[in-house]
């Protein structure tokens, strides 16, 4: 069974505070060219479902087109958090990350469609622990791993000194915590800061 974790991009999606709405437009009707509908795409590279490069909060960090396609690929755990207001070390406890390389915390806290005023904290300190778990990967449902108003992007930073990379804006109301195959694979764009994603879970039920 193939689950779609991405959320839908149209002229509705939440965008960030300030920044550049998602549009798609036909630049050119069937009846324009008499062969083809042609159309156009405007977005910020941080909108719905997406991955952020280094270089989004790092100057000299590596674009998006830089950073290793086999993160985005395999085996992953959805983590659920969604009774936290604060998620710490402590929430993953009990969790057996042995062969878990992609982690995905499930905080339902962004459900609707409105951009969320409020959103949990993640303890920078997750960083370093991830790191000592082999974890390569951290998924989010919000909009950022960092609180919304943070200019320090404290997380963010920290899970870049521990060799995580960063995937948010994921849904997850339709998956249950537990073991899957993820999929979730940025655009080849030269130099950018991130970039929208189709994110897909697989797990072995067939069809
Ligand atoms: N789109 C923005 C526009 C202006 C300022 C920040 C953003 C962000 O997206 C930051 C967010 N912390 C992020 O992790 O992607
Ligand atoms: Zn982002
Ligand atoms: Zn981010």
């Amino acid at each position: 069974m193939i689950y779609d974790i991405s959320r839908l991009l149209n002229a509705n999606t939440p965008t960030w505070p300030g920044d550049t709405p998602f549009s798609y437009d036909l630049t050119w009707s069937q009846e324009e060219t008499g062969s083809v509908n042609v159309g156009q795409i405007t977005t910020s590279c941080h909108t719905a479902t997406h991955v952020d490069a280094p270089f989004h909060f790092k100057s000299n960090g590596m674009t998006i087109e830089q950073l290793p396609l086999d993160i985005f690929v395999g085996p992953a755990l959805v983590v659920d958090v969604s009774t936290k207001g604060e998620i710490t070390v402590n929430d993953f406890e009990d969790i057996d990350f042995t062969n878990v390389r992609r982690v995905l915390l499930k905080t339902e806290t962004w459900t609707g469609d409105e951009f969320p005023t409020q959103i949990p904290i993640i303890d920078p300190e997750l960083g370093p622990f991830l790191l000592e778990n082999g974890i390569e990967l951290l998924g989010v449902d919000l909009p950022s791993v960092d609180p919304l108003d943070s200019k320090t992007l404290d997380t963010h930073h920290s899970l870049l000194k521990s060799g995580v990379h960063i995937l948010e804006g994921l849904r997850l109301s339709n998956v249950a915590p537990g073991e899957y195959r993820l999929t979730a694979l940025p655009l080849n764009i030269e130099g950018a800061d991130g970039s929208p994603v189709r994110a897909i879970l697989e797990d072995d039920t067939q069809a």
